[in-house]
């Protein structure tokens, strides 16, 4: 494992995009039925959900407001009933006493579905996601990932930066 972080940039905006193809979000109730959680497994360990819990975890998420941010894309080239997410990452913000109660941004979370690979998602995501985070004033923003994603997240403009390590909590 490896913790970067990214070099300044010059980009600021946030929010929505759209290529005409592919439009990046905020994560919306309704992509429960978009194949949110399935595109997560591909991830990790990630359970299929009944609509209801994905409601209950969507709204325990939604309550902190943008400390707590996921962005997905979803597939904007076919008719809205057969559009499905593409990819995703989040953002949370930690808050600190330090820096005069600075925030640190933590993305987490980054997957592209296998079949979307390799058209530049990831890159859109990631770089969105630390856009948020500069908007949000954080000072920097961190991200844990396998030796073998260091050249993706360098393409993400990170850099590589100290040694993760983890405790079990079981
Ligand atoms: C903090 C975390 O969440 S770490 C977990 C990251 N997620 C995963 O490992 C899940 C499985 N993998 C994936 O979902 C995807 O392969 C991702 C997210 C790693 C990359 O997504 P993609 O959409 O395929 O990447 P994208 O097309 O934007 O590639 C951007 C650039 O990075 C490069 N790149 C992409 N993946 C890799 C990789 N694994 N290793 C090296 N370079 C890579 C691409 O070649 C491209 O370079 P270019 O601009 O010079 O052509």
């Amino acid at each position: 494992m490896a913790s970067t972080s990214p070099e300044p940039s010059t980009a600021a905006a946030a929010g929505g995009e759209t290529d005409g193809s592919v439009q990046i979000r905020r994560l919306e109730a309704a992509d429960h039925e978009k194949g949110f959680v399935s595109l997560l497994s591909q991830l990790s360990s990630c359970p299929d959900l009944t609509a209801s819990e994905f409601a209950a975890c969507f709204a325990d998420l939604a309550a902190l407001g943008d400390d707590h941010v996921i962005l997905v894309a979803e597939d904007a080239a076919v008719a809205a009933a057969e559009r499905r997410i593409l990819a995703t990452g989040c953002l949370f913000v930690e808050r600190k006493f330090l820096r005069g109660g600075g925030k640190v941004g933590h993305v987490e979370d980054v997957v592209v579905d296998a079949a979307a690979r390799g058209r530049g998602l990831g890159l859109r995501v990631v770089r969105r996601l630390v856009e948020i985070a500069k908007e949000a004033g954080c000072y920097k923003v961190i991200l844990d990932c396998t030796p073998e994603l260091r050249a993706y997240y360098a393409k993400c403009g990170f850099v590589e930066k100290g040694v993760q390590m983890a405790g079990s909590c079981f």
